[in-house]
Parts: structure tokens; sequence; C-alpha cells
């Protein structure tokens, strides 16, 4: 069994997550998770707390000399903007005069319609709204972003990879039926502004984005995440609860602004007829059974079939407009505007990496389910036994 858990505030000290039940023997290192973290910080449009804030790792536990050792893994990823909070953050109290007096510290009474402010003072008691903003914030996913660094390369032991790539920014989107990104495109796609892989489609979004910060706007869009190697089996068609595909939704609709999820051609799917929705199955040249496309996405029945998993997540505007929207000022009952410091023009790059992060936190549970394995090499080995135990009538070959 896998499971994590992240805390932390966005302007606290640190985000901290750990990771329990990864096997031991998976290579990974302060270097790569730092890499990945940096990963998200990438894209146009976003805001300038990603120029003037890094993210610091450290790693507490579960890893030596670049392995993991089978036991809990706590990663640190620490803020580098604590100073500038330490008072108005402090976990001890702090003398009412002194807060009063931070200008860090007045109270966010007009909260922002799309975000977590209002409906959260009224449901934790609260006066204004920083106390929730501070854990809603999607700084957190800097957290999963590392915790998902480890269970990526426990992946890729495995032979299996991610791919995650921006598919639209409002209404500009990459054409139908464009070539998917595989693995050796993850350099060009993190040089792209906007993490899409066709090029003229990330000019159209760039101009997209440009003409919404000129007009004090905030986009949204979708990303899709790519798993390139799964062995066919993972996740169950025998309770809600095992299907993969259920589990892949909840925990990309479990990132901040994600508001659908797609698997495979999702919602497209429901508008065509059957003999045009489905992936037949065929003997290749080469007398292998393989199927002739990829409208599932990978998935039939809750279970990955063995063939490249796309699953997408449509995220909507960032809910800290410039142009503030209309809200009630909770401190006098009167209408105001919604509070606005600054922010995003648009997350969605970031949010593809956060995606990918959880996808192979997903995969990785799922897989330690399916083949065990206190180890890597345990794992390698169940898995190995398992494909040569599927027999050639039921496609063994294709693996
Ligand atoms: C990577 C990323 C960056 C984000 N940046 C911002 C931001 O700068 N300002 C903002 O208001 N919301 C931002 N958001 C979205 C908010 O976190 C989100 O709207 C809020 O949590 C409420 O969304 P929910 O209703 O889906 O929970 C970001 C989300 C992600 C995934
Ligand atoms: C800090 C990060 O994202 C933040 C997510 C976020 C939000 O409301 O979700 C709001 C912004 O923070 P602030 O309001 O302090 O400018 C983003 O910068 C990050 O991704 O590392």
């Amino acid at each position: 069994m896998l499971r994590w858990l992240t805390a932390g505030e966005s302007h606290g000290p640190a985000g901290v997550g750990i990771l329990e039940g990864m096997p031991a023997g998976v290579e990974v290192t302060s270097s790569d998770i730092q890499a990945a973290l940096a990963r998200r910080r990438l894209g146009y449009g976003r805001g300038a707390r990603m120029k003037f804030e890094q993210d610091e790792v450290r790693i507490l536990g579960g890893i030596r000399h670049g392995l993991t050792q089978g036991g809990p893994i706590a990663i640190e990823v620490g803020n580098t903007e604590w100073p500038k909070w330490e008072r108005v953050m402090s976990p001890d109290p702090v003398d009412p005069e002194e807060l009063a007096s931070l200008a860090r510290n007045a109270p966010l009474t007009r909260p922002r319609p799309g975000h977590a402010d209002f409906t959260g003072m009224q449901k934790y008691g609260f006066d204004e709204a920083r106390p929730v903003l501070e854990r809603a914030s999607a700084r957190e996913t800097a957290t999963r972003v590392a915790l998902g660094t480890v269970a990526a390369r426990f992946l890729a032991a495995l032979g299996v990879q991610l791919v995650s790539h921006t598919v639209s920014i409002a209404s500009v989107s990459v054409p139908a039926g464009a070539r998917l990104p595989g693995p050796g495109d993850v350099l060009a796609l993190d040089q792209d502004p906007l993490r899409c892989f066709d090029r003229a489609t990330s000019d159209a979004m760039v101009a997209e984005v440009d003409a919404a910060h000129k007009d004090g706007e905030t986009l949204g869009g979708v990303v899709e995440v790519i798993a390139y190697g799964l062995p066919p089996g993972l996740g169950s068609y025998v309770h809600w609860d095992r299907r993969l595909d259920s589990r892949l939704a909840a925990a990309l609709m479990g990132i901040q602004a994600i508001k659908g999820v797609e698997v495979g051609d999702g919602f497209l799917t429901a508008s065509r007829r059957g003999t045009a929705a489905h992936d037949e199955i065929l003997r290749n040249g080469s007398g292998r059974i393989v199927r002739d496309t990829n409208r599932a996405g990978g998935i039939e029945g809750g279970m990955s079939i063995g063939d490249t998993l796309r699953v997408r997540a449509a995220m909507k505007p960032i809910a800290t407009v410039p142009r503030a929207l209309r809200t009630i000022d909770v401190s006098t009952g009167e209408a105001a505007t919604a509070h606005h410091q600054r922010s995003d023009v648009v997350a969605v790059p970031a949010a593809g990496v956060v995606a990918e992060a959880m996808t192979a936190l997903v995969l990785a549970e799922a897989v330690t389910e399916k083949f065990g394995g206190d180890s890597v090499a345990e794992t390698a080995r169940n898995l190995r036994s398992y494909l040569d135990a599927i027999p050639e009538s039921l496609g063994s070959a294709a693996h």
C-alpha cells in the first residue's frame, strides 16, 4: 500500500510531504526533486512570486545515498520568502500590537469568488481569509511534485514513463489528431513557454495570455498526462473504488482549480456511435495482438489495458482576477471588489506538471498493490513473472 500526505502553508516556513510504502532501491536524489520542482515553476503567464521565491528541497528521511530505504520518505520544500512572513505566520503567539502594525497582516475581508476564501471563513470560523488561503493555495502542489518525483522514479525503473503537456489555454487548442509527445520530447516541452507540443498553437497561446494580461483577466485551460509502458491489469473492475480511472479522476480533481477530468477521448466519446467509439482488438503484421486506436485512453473496465494511458484535466481561470470581481466586505457587510495583490494570469503549464505527479503517485500505488515487493528489484521480478504467465492467446507477445 502506498500513501501520502502533505502539510504546510503557502507563506509558512516549508511544505512537508510524507510518502509511505515505497519499496527500497529506487534511485532518487535531492537534485532530481529540485529539477522536478523547477519544471513546476515554468510557464508563461505566472505571477511575480515565481520569480523571487525559490523551492529549497531537504530530504528528511527514507532515502540514503540516493536510494529509497523502504521506510517513510519525508521531504521538506522550504519557502525562501519565509523571513518576510515569520511574524505573520508564526506558529507561536505574537504580540497583538506588533501584529496589528504589520501591513502584511492586514485582514483580508473581501473574499475572492472562485477561491476557498468565503466558505472557508464560514466553515472554520475565521473573520478574514488569510488562514483559509494559506492552506487552500496551490503552493502546496510543490510538495506533491516532490513526492511524485519519487513515484515517477519507481515507475521508470519498471519501464513506465510519464509525459504531460498543455492541450489548450482558454479557447486556443492543439489541433485534433496532433501527434502525442513521447518521453523523448520532454525537454522540448519544458522549453516551450506554455509546455505545448505544437509550435503554432503555442504562439497563439502566448498571444492569448498577453491579451488577457492587458485586459486585467485570467485564463484556464486543459492539460494531458500520458503514461507509456504500463502493463495490463492495474486497477480493477470488481469495485468502484478499485477502478484505475476513478482513482486517477479523484487525484486530478484534487488539484486546486481542476474542474473536469477526461480519460482518453472522454466527452467526445459520448458524441460518437459505438463503432467509432472503441479500440478494436487486432493481430498486427507480426502476429501481435494490438489495438488499432487509443480512444479509451488505455483504460477499460477500470483497468490499464497495456496501451498508452491518456488523462486530461480542465483548469478554471485563476480566481484572483486583476479586474476584481464583486464581493462583500465581511468587516462592513457592504458591497466591495475582491482583494487582489498579485496573481498568475494562467498556471495551466504548472498544473500539467502537478497532474503528472499525481498520476505518478496513483500509478505507483496501483503497481505496488498489484505486484507488491519490498524492493524495486522484487517488484520488477513480480511484474515480469505476471507478464510471462499471460498466455500467447491473450496477447503476452505484446510485452
Ligand atoms: C499551479 C497553480 C497555481 C495557481 N495560482 C493561483 C494564483 O496565483 N492565484 C489564484 O487565485 N489562484 C491560483 N490557483 C488556483 C487556486 O489555488 C484555486 O482557484 C483555489 O484553490 C480554488 O479552486 P478550487 O475551487 O478548485 O479549490 C493556482 C492553481 C494551481 C494548480
Ligand atoms: C506560490 C505558488 O503559487 C501560488 C498559488 C496561489 C493560489 O491561490 O493557489 C496564489 C499565488 O500566491 P500569492 O497569492 O502569494 O501570490 C501563487 O503564487 C506556487 O505555485 O509555488
